[in-house]
């Protein structure tokens, strides 16, 4: 799978372990950065890999903060993204299957490297259920979104 990842200065060091794990899966990684601990802000990280997904040029992306809410927040402006904010393994296979979550936010002030990989496997892992009642859940949260961009 291709697979876009960001961060900001909170989230790199999380971002770069998942890295090497999602290449030893087999995936293709587009990083976006960023890679040091100078101070930069979550929406300049989340807006690339969202556009990437929205583009097709990947399938799904992740982005990491220090709790992972910044990103998610910025991540779910972007119309067409569905992100969610994932800190255990139980909702990173309900996001799959009943969202069909194409981004994955995380914190890494919040969990460690051992849980996140083991989520990030999980929710790509997961199929989306096609059940009619998911699929009409999603159809209602687009149709929002296209109510928003007639009347800003
Ligand atoms: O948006 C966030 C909080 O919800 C992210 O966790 C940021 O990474 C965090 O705010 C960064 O904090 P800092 O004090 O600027 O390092």
């Amino acid at each position: 799978m291709k697979i876009a990842i960001g961060a900001d200065h909170a989230g790199y060091r999380l971002k770069d372990a998942i890295v090497p794990f999602l290449k030893a899966q087999g995936h293709e990684v587009i990083d976006v950065g960023c890679s040091c601990a100078d101070s930069v802000d979550y929406p300049d990280y989340a807006v690339p890999v969202c556009d990437k997904v929205v583009r097709g040029e990947a399938e799904r992306g992740i982005l990491i903060c220090g709790t992972g809410i910044g990103m998610s927040i910025a991540a779910n402006k972007t119309p067409g993204i569905r992100c969610a904010l994932v800190h255990d393994l139980f909702s990173a296979k309900a996001t799959r299957e009943h969202n069909d979550t194409n981004v994955l936010a995380m914190g890494e002030r919040v969990i460690g490297p051992g849980l996140a990989e083991e989520i990030v496997r999980v929710w790509l892992d997961t199929p989306f259920s096609e059940g009619p009642r998911h699929k009409g859940r999603i159809e209602k949260v687009m149709a929002l979104e296209a109510q928003q961009s007639l009347h800003p």
